[in-house]
């Protein structure tokens, strides 16, 4: 039987999806499953890795089941993930011994604040490329070890394993063969060495982590194993973090080419090409992929609250049914008269770039009694826009590159008020695919790489098509009071965490 399809495994923040795409890039099936999240303190979040597992496997089969295609058609497996997001398991019994600590969760900062009173700042992001911050996984290990003397006692019997999302999927689908991650989600973890490629042992013995627990790092289109499904054996031919992946989506091969992600949070990605490019305004210093045993970086704005504000606006305000009703409600509240000049700040766990701000928290900033439900809605989805314009004018600065144009995709990136705003805000036009996917599109094509479906990178399918929204040059000047006023709710919402 042809292998015609190439399966795409996405587990994102807020749900799991499995897409299968064919030989020309048309998405040919996709199932997906929402996520619950676990609050269990103010500024945690936490995952049941148990369940991502169950969900997993179980979309897999959806995916064939209800396009009726049989398993032996399915070329390969490539696994895309919500990255940082820390799972600690026992290898002899194949559990989790802890909930999953999602990348947004806040309980190591006293780890991160630990590492920061050491002065460790500099040699972290030296060796890492990451300002140190409870964002990425080695503050999570650390808190994880450090409230559970058992969990020491399995790490000394060289029972723990340690795995970013991509690993501990990796572990269940080749049922324990294979304990393995991929450059890009290394990179991510505060532990890894971008420049030597190695884990970092003078880091390893800082934070107390035995190597034993680490994963074996290879490059994102790599043997990674094999998994049955439905009887079938299938390679596992790609992992890669989400939003490199997205980049990779995006045909994003060419050094200065950038992308915006908006999901759970938003996050921009520039390729750098094969050197790591350093920044001086709080940018991280990332893998973009490893391709045939070659390197390349990337610069990274990583905003941790996008999506999720809307998602909160939705679940925890009760303010909108749903998602895509926040943009219907935003141009109600922006031709609203008298104007509500109001600004939120969804620092809801911290603020990331440029920011790193573990402390601050969200704020919203002139109220009035006029003010109603819809303008709150637009403040939210505007300071999508804001935060973005705040990556997009350091990363300007860091590397003398200036853009006409924004490519984003993402759930978020549906709503058509975030477009025209954030085009007018920054003063370029905004393109996007007309299928939002590129995460899954970018996995499928790292897998299909590694297994031949697709023999280069020039043989990859046409990007999808794109829609453009252009800026209206008469908004700067307003939109430049708008975003001096978003400046200084920042400033303020830091003042308020400071000092109460
Ligand atoms: N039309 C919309 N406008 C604004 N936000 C949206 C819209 N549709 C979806 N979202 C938000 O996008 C997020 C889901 O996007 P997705 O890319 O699936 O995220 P993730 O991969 O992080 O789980 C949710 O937080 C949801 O609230
Ligand atoms: O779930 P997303 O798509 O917002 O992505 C999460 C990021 O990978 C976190 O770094």
């Amino acid at each position: 039987m042809t292998k015609e399809y190439v399966m795409a495994i996405d587990q994102g923040t807020t749900s799991t999806r499995v897409i299968l795409y064919d030989k020309n890039g048309n998405t040919v099936g996709m199932v997906k499953k929402e996520l619950p999240q676990i609050f269990q303190e103010p500024g945690w979040v936490e995952h049941d890795a148990n369940q991502i597992w169950i969900d997993t496997e179980w979309l897999m089969q959806q995916v064939l089941t209800k396009y009726d295609i049989p398993a032996q058609e399915i070329d390969s497996i490539g696994i895309t993930n919500q990255r940082e997001t820390t799972v600690l398991w026992d290898r002899e019994t194949g559990e989790p011994v802890a909930p999953a600590i999602v990348w947004q969760s806040k309980q190591s900062n006293i780890m991160a604040d630990k590492l920061k009173e050491n002065h460790l700042e500099e040699k972290i992001y030296d060796k890492t490329g990451l300002w140190i911050d409870s964002y990425f996984s080695a503050t999570k290990i650390m808190w994880l070890l450090d409230q559970n003397s058992e969990l020491k006692q399995l790490m000394d019997e060289d029972r723990l394993r340690f795995g970013t999302i991509d690993s501990w999927l990796l572990w269940k689908l080749t049922r324990g063969k294979a304990h393995a991650t991929d450059y890009t989600n290394a990179s991510r973890t505060m532990l890894f060495n971008i420049h030597t490629l190695q884990w970092d042992p003078e880091l390893l013995d800082l934070y107390g982590i035995n190597p034993n627990l680490l994963p074996k790092v290879k490059n994102s289109s790599d043997d990674f194993g094999e998994t049955i499904l439905k009887g079938v054996p299938i390679k596992i031919g790609a992992l890669a973090g989400d939003q490199q992946a997205a980049l990779f989506g995006h045909q994003a091969f060419k050094p200065g080419s950038i992308k915006s992600t908006y999901g759970t949070g938003a996050f921009i990605v520039m390729n750098t090409g094969d050197q790591p490019k350093v920044s001086k305004h709080g940018l991280l210093t990332t893998i973009a992929y490893g391709l045939n045993g070659k390197i390349t970086y990337a610069l990274e704005g990583s905003i941790f609250v996008a999506g999720s504000a809307v998602q909160w606006l939705e679940e925890g305000m009760d303010i909108i049914d749903n998602s895509a009703m926040s943009a219907e409600y935003a141009y109600q509240s922006s031709q609203s008269v008298p104007y509500q000049d109001i600004y939120l700040v969804p620092a809801f766990t911290g603020l990331g770039a440029p920011y790193w701000d573990q402390k601050i928290r969200g704020a919203a900033f002139g109220l009035t009694r006029a003010t109603r439900n819809q303008d709150l809605v637009r403040a939210t989805i505007e300071s999508l826009a804001y935060q973005t314009k705040d990556v997009l004018d350091v990363m300007t600065v860091d590397t003398g590159l200036t853009r006409t144009h924004l490519s984003i995709d993402g759930g978020a990136a549906a709503n058509e008020y975030l477009h025209e705003f954030m085009a007018d805000l920054l003063q370029i036009k905004i393109t996007r695919p007309r299928k939002l996917e590129m995460t899954a599109r970018g996995i499928a094509y790292l897998a299909g790489l590694q297994s031949g479906f697709w023999s280069s990178i020039d043989q990859l399918p046409d990007n999808p098509e794109m829609l453009t929204v252009d800026y209206n040059e008469e908004h700067k000047q307003t939109m430049q009071k708008h975003y001096e006023n978003w400046q200084k709710s920042v400033k303020a919402a830091q003042k308020f965490a400071y000092h109460r």
